[in-house]
């Protein structure tokens, strides 16, 4: 097979984002022995959108950013591309520069309306036809496969990340900040949290399952626009979501989580009116994910039994033994 042919095929093979974008990045770089080739993510920051290189060749090697998007250094930002940034701007395909550097090409990647990446060729002649025919096919053939791997991500109502992506996120987060006992409980750290609509059901029996879905969508709305960029939100199934909440202090955890419950408190919601959500959270760390989702989850519970529409921490409950109180009722229960 045709080395081209060949990295097709192996980037099309890939069912992780980062790996598919080294495979295109590997793919582009065929092109020629002069030719340089980064992924830049776009990210924004204090209302501003920056581009920083989160994959690029480096001689025989391709490398990948082990740096927080939004603390990258090397991040420039969009307008000091006017080229790039006009094409953003009309839903561009593509824009070139030459300067000192040579003969620069940039591709953005489009998510549906949303520029979330770039692809940027630079080598030291003028591109030909041939060349610019190869790279724009790598570039559909990445955007089309990137959207069906998001696609297949994603929950069909809400557009939340789904369950099935949850562990992967997880593992690849708790990788990247682990907590770690020495830095003492003020120190940031991965918090996962269980949030349910209180009565639920309700809204379903008294409205319909339509007005039902429209609060799911609306809830995911404010969830999406509560937490930060590097925050992860995925719908669990039903009326139940998780919220990954990366780098943050408990108190810091909990205040974020406090706003979200007091945002959907006062939120009136068209027809419904008013709902709430109960909410447990645990430390994202010290187990696998289905054990800290069981103390998020054993939190949450705690909440609903305790008149909803409210926050509580797994470890607060344990250090008062209101948990163990629970578990012995359930024993009394069950004999
Ligand atoms: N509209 C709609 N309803 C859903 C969806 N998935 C699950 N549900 C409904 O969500 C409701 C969940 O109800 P329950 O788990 O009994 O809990 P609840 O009424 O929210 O009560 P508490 O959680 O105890 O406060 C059920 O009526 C499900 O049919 C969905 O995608 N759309």
């Amino acid at each position: 097979m045709k080395p081209l042919l060949r990295n097709l095929a192996e980037m099309t093979a890939h069912r992780d984002h980062l790996r598919l974008e080294v495979s295109v990045v590997s793919t582009l770089l065929l092109q020629g022995r002069e030719t340089r080739v980064r992924a830049l993510e776009m990210v924004t920051r204090d209302a501003e959108t920056w581009l920083r290189p989160r994959s690029w060749s480096d001689g025989e090697r391709i490398v990948t950013s082990e740096l927080e998007a939004l603390d990258d250094p090397a991040a420039i930002a969009l307008r000091c591309l006017p080229e790039l940034a006009r094409c953003i701007a009309a839903g561009g395909k593509s824009a070139e520069r030459i300067d000192e550097h040579g003969h620069t090409l940039w591709m953005p990647v489009w998510l549906g309306e949303r520029a979330h990446a770039c692809l940027e060729i630079t080598q030291p002649k003028a591109f030909t036809r041939h060349q610019r025919d190869v790279v724009s096919g790598v570039h559909l053939v990445y955007q089309n496969y990137q959207s069906l791997l998001d696609y297949s991500e994603r929950d069909a109502l809400t557009g939340l990340l789904n369950r099935k992506t949850f562990d992967e996120q997880f593992t690849r987060q708790s990788g990247a900040d682990s907590w770690d006992a020495r830095h003492g409980p003020d120190a940031p750290s991965q918090w996962l949290a269980v949030v349910d609509i209180d009565h639920f059901k309700r809204v379903n029996d008294q409205f319909g399952h339509l007005y039902g879905d429209e609060v799911l969508i609306l809830v995911a709305n404010q969830l999406r626009s509560l937490f930060r960029a590097q925050d992860r939100i995925f719908r669990f199934g039903g009326e139940e979501f998780v919220v990954l909440l990366r780098s943050a202090t408990l108190a810091q955890a909990r205040q974020a989580l406090e706003r979200l419950r007091v945002a959907i408190e006062s939120h009136a919601f068209p027809q419904i009116g008013h709902i709430s959500v109960s909410i447990g959270f645990a430390g994202a760390y010290g187990g696998a994910p289905v054990e800290i989702i069981g103390r998020a989850d054993q939190a949450l519970y705690f909440a609903k039994e305790h008149g909803r529409n409210q926050v509580r921490y797994y470890e607060d409950l344990v250090a008062s033994a209101s948990l163990k109180q629970k578990v012995a009722h359930d024993e009394v229960e069950l004999f």
